[in-house]
């Protein structure tokens, strides 16, 4: 098991945030954490970045238990985050250790692969936000960490700007197959990208339903399961109390 969520809850101040979720990923596996605003996705994204550690339960990556950043994880946010006064090409071996050639190459070599070919030497302030998260995505993988997790990473772009980097993002998946966790608000992104998704409901969130995707990517975005799998978390996301279904 490559991800393992056990029970894990999260209390502030007394207010319970999310209680008793729990779910898996098997190497690779992709999994959508989707809910409506509020339900917790962050805060469980949070608990296995490590960033959070004021969690009950047990988070396993990779077999190891989880209290701590960890660099097997590569962590993409909503908002770029990068650095202003270092390049794009900086910014993204930043982290990286070792002797400053080979760094450089495979920055270079990432930047390519996110379509940053010829930008290297430009600053954050010179950069659309499709640019600017290309440069995250880049900065992140560049450890060529086991596992991603990205929080809403498409949701302040454009819905075209969206489209292309979902691609892009399988595309680097295929590449490096690391195990991702995507937390996102859009049904369509989750059916596109996800080979499970896990629906978190209620306050304080729980796991409502936890849905295996079987269908090989890249998805058309009109596949007749596809559609009615939209409908169930439609539903799913509407009604009810009580879960569906613990892990499919
Ligand atoms: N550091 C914190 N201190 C206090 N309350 C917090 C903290 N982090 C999260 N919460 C609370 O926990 C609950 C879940 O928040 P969280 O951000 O995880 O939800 P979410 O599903 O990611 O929401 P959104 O989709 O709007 O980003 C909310 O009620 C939020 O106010």
């Amino acid at each position: 098991m490559s991800l393992s969520v056990e029970k894990v809850s999260r209390s502030f101040s007394g207010d319970v945030a999310v209680k008793d979720v729990t779910f898996h990923a098997e190497k690779g596996e992709v999994i959508g954490l989707l809910g409506t605003s509020g339900c917790g996705k962050s805060t469980v994204l949070r608990a296995i970045s490590g960033l959070d550690t004021g969690y009950e339960g047990t988070i396993k990556v990779n077999g190891e238990q989880s209290r701590s950043v960890n660099k097997d994880l590569g962590i993409i946010f909503q908002e770029a985050r990068l650095m202003p006064w270092l390049t794009v090409l900086e910014n993204v071996y930043f982290g990286l250790e070792g002797d400053k050639k080979e760094k450089r190459e495979k920055a270079i070599q990432l930047l390519k692969q996110v379509g940053l070919e010829g930008f290297e030497h430009y600053y954050p302030k010179q950069l659309s936000g499709g640019m600017a998260q290309r440069t995250a995505i880049a900065r992140a993988l560049v450890t060529e960490p086991t596992t991603l997790l990205l929080d809403e990473p498409f949701s302040a772009l454009d819905a075209f700007t969206k489209l292309q980097l979902q691609d892009m993002l399988l595309d680097l998946w295929n590449s490096y197959r690391p195990t991702m966790v995507i937390v996102t608000h859009d049904i369509d992104e989750a059916l596109y990208l996800c080979d499970r998704i896990v629906i978190l409901k209620g306050q304080p969130g729980e796991v409502y339903d936890n849905i295996k995707i079987r269908k090989p990517k890249p998805r058309s975005k009109s596949d007749i399961e596809l559609v009615k799998m939209k409908e169930r978390i439609l539903k799913a996301l509407e009604l009810g109390k009580e879960p569906l279904v613990r892990e499919a």
